[in-house]
């Protein structure tokens, strides 16, 4: 670690390095010539200014949170420098790596104690005591803020008092699609209506699928307000109860939820997608009946062996499919594919169902290989996402190869190519000189892009 003296000559050396230009001159902060700026040195003179405004509006889409100079310095390093406290919380919020180092071997919080910037170190000091810097990654799809209460299912006296509570609530799909409003300040939102059962009523018969999804955690304790997902097929009845609401398309629509909105959308669409296609058993095809609040299908016929013992065919099924970032040898590329129905120019991980027996490592390697014709040796798992298109569960990996002459799978990939990593960064901030883009950040491929790009971020590559 460098004394403190020493770290001085160094920084006042390494201050020159980065010249914020209008920290450093008595220009405007944002002149007229900035606009022409490339967006990185825009980025790194906002966080340098603390101009709060143009940070927030470069984070939204266009710069990467742990943008680097070429001294390695990121915002939030810059923020602590000259003690912007705004910019730093923005950072923080935006979850920025606290652990990186410039080139000098700093972090943030050496820099902000360097230059006796209080506030920011204490702010720093309290995001890494309080949030956990590796706080675990949680992709979209994944956050439900129900509690399922799976005891409750077997409950049916429970379960058809709750139905008729006042305060229970119901989210009606036709189709597979929600019917949702759109929020008044925000035509890009959009917010899944919730029926109460008096709405709902004459639509809850036998023929209607019914499927209990939980109890709303964030409700009042003794109120447990429990939240039903119903199935109905005829949208006019919907448009009667609310003449406002509209059927959300599953993309790009459900990106557009709320993230909360999103995970109970991913129960519930998968529930009853499930309910839809399994009306006869799969072992006998006699019919079966819906139980447990919607979670169990029973067959009807009762010498059928799934009578006999526990049965995975009664129960919902998802369907385990690896998602990998494959790096290459040297480290300094990944590889990415473009499947045939992908929108023009975007190009994304590999990805695989599994298959019975395997291992999540070999589906990646067997995956990689049947696809690329690359061959892979290590596998590290990164984060999961739940992907109800109709029931998948994506498992992100990062795969390292062995090999890099690719020998595309034409059945399925209509292009497959190494990407260097300053391509990436383009490809997440939708700069790249042919338009080329990775799917946007609610798909835990873009997810796992970004952590690539981020950890490789003090390396020149
Ligand atoms: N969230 C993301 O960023 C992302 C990106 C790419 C793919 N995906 C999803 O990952 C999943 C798997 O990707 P893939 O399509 O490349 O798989 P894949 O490479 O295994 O190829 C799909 C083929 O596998 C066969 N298959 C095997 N098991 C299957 C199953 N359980 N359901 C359907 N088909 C099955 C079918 O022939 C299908 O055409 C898909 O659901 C896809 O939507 C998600
Ligand atoms: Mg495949
Ligand atoms: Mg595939
Ligand atoms: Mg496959
Ligand atoms: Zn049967």
């Amino acid at each position: 670690m460098l004394t403190l003296l020493s770290q001085y000559r160094h920084l006042k050396h390494v201050k020159y390095l980065y010249r914020p230009l209008s920290v450093m001159s008595s220009e405007s902060r944002t002149g007229p010539d900035d606009a022409k700026k490339p967006f990185t040195d825009r980025f790194f003179d906002s966080a340098a200014n603390g101009n709060i405004e143009e940070l927030t509006h470069l984070l939204k889409a266009t710069v990467i949170v742990d943008e680097r100079n070429d001294n390695g310095w990121t915002g939030l390093m810059l923020a602590s420098r000259y003690g912007h406290a705004n910019a730093i919380k923005i950072f923080l919020e935006k979850g920025c790596d606290v652990n990186l180092v410039n080139k000098t071997g700093q972090t943030a919080l050496d820099i902000a104690q360097f230059w006796d910037q209080s506030e920011a170190t204490s702010l720093i000091m309290d995001y890494v005591k309080h949030d956990n810097p590796d706080k675990q990654l949680r992709n979209f799809f994944s956050y439900n803020p129900l509690l399922r209460c799976a005891e409750k299912r077997k409950d049916t006296n429970w379960l058809e008092n709750k139905m008729r509570e006042d305060s229970t609530k119901y989210i009606a799909f036709c189709e597979l699609q929600p019917y949702v409003l759109s929020l008044p300040d925000n035509k890009w939102k959009y917010q899944i209506i919730r029926f109460c059962y008096s709405d709902i009523q004459s639509c809850i018969n036998d023929k209607h699928l019914v499927v209990f999804l939980g109890i709303n955690k964030n409700g009042d304790e003794t109120e447990e307000q429990a939240v039903f997902a119903i199935d109905v097929p005829d949208e006019k009845k919907l448009k009667t109860i609310n003449p406002d609401g509209t059927l959300l398309q599953p993309f790009p629509g459900s990106m557009m939820l709320e993230p909360s909105e999103a995970g109970i959308l991913a129960e519930a669409r998968t529930m009853l997608d499930w309910l839809d296609r399994y009306k006869f058993c799969a072992t006998c095809g006699s019919s079966t009946s819906v139980t447990e609040g919607g979670h169990k299908r029973v067959c009807d016929n009762k010498e059928c062996k799934t009578n006999k013992g526990i049965h995975n065919t009664c129960y919902p099924r998802t369907d385990p499919s690896v998602i990998m970032l494959v790096i290459s040898p040297d480290g300094k590329r990944c590889l990415l594919g473009r499947g045939k129905r992908f929108p023009p120019k975007m190009y994304s991980c590999l990805a695989g169902f599994m298959e019975p027996g395997e291992t999540i490592e070999d589906t990646c390697r067997r995956e990689v290989h049947e696809e690329s014709g690359i061959e892979v040796g290590r596998v590290d798992y990164h984060s999961s996402q739940p992907w109800p298109f109709p029931a998948s569960l994506m498992l992100g990996c990062l795969a390292y190869a062995k090999t890099e002459h690719l020998k595309v799978d034409e059945d399925e990939l209509e292009d497959a190519r190494w990407f260097r990593r300053p391509e990436l960064v383009q490809m997440l901030t939708r700069q790249h000189p042919e338009g080329l883009f990775v799917p946007p950040e609610q798909a835990i491929a873009h997810q796992i892009i970004k952590s690539w790009v981020r950890k490789t971020t003090n390396s020149n590559l």
